[in-house]
């Protein structure tokens, strides 16, 4: 027997697919600037996906254990939900949160973890938002591979480390040059290297070097590119 339509289940599935944006990079390369600005001009959600991965890392190091540590790691990834007050904490944005943060995210039980709610947050964006802008490593590659338009965002690793040095003292945080530039070069190679999920663009993506280009000439190339591959424009 048919159930009435005010009887129906449900449906799981939005309306229209929600659209969604991937952009992929290296440290300080960008992501986070890029994605606020492409998020706020399509009126999209906007998800850091680093932030899951230092939350965890600060985790683990404030229980006194090792972020290297496969079972401490995961313990501390099925304990992290969406609204965690340690989401919204500056400590986060440190370079010590930095580096704990590359090694529990070379731990595949994390980021196993992680996914589900980085999928869903694509597939359904908060607030009703037709969109999804995803910032990351994986998110071109394994969170979302058919994301409609994937940006691979880098910069040389001076220009890269000067910026966040500069990020740092903006917001009051102690910083040496050269401590940030050695531990940014480290956590390359750590999230380059590593067997699961590594950071590498998608056969797919629009690799963009922003090592001579500002904000603003990051922002029109990304929304040319997004055009083209959506037929979307900006609102304003
Ligand atoms: N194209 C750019 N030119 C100069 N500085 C930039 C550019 N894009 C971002 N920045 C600055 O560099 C720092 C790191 O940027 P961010 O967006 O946080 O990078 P990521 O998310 O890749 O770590 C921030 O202080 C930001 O204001
Ligand atoms: N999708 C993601 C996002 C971050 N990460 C890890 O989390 C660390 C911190 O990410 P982040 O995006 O906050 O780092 P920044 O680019 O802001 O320096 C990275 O060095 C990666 O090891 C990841 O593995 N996968």
């Amino acid at each position: 027997m048919t159930q009435p339509l005010s009887n129906q289940e449900p449906s799981r599935e939005p309306l229209a697919k929600a659209v969604v944006v991937a952009i992929d990079g290296p440290a300080a390369s960008g992501k986070g600037t890029l994605s606020q600005r492409i998020a706020d001009a399509f009126g999209f959600a906007h998800l850091d996906t680093g932030v899951l991965y230092r939350a965890v890392g600060v985790s683990v190091l404030r229980a006194g254990g090792d972020p290297s540590d496969n079972a401490a790691a995961a313990r501390a990834a099925y304990e992290l939900y969406p609204e965690h007050p340690i989401l919204q904490e500056v400590a986060l944005r440190t370079d010590e949160a930095a580096q704990a943060a590359s090694k529990v995210a070379a731990v595949p039980e994390v980021r196993a973890a992680l996914l589900d709610f980085q999928r869903r947050f694509a597939a359904h964006p908060p607030g009703g938002a037709p969109g999804a802008v995803l910032d990351g490593r994986d998110i071109g590659t394994v969170v979302c591979p058919d994301a409609q338009a994937k940006l691979f965002v880098t910069a040389s690793v001076e220009v890269r480390a000067e910026r966040r040095l500069k990020e740092l003292q903006r917001r009051g945080i102690p910083a040496i040059s050269s401590d940030v530039l050695e531990d940014m070069k480290a956590r390359d190679a750590r999230d380059s290297q590593r067997a699961v999920a590594p950071l590498r663009p998608a056969v797919d993506a629009f690799v963009l070097d922003t090592s001579a280009l500002d904000a603003d000439q990051v922002f029109s190339m990304a929304v040319a590119h997004i055009g083209s591959k959506t037929g979307l424009k900006p609102a304003a």
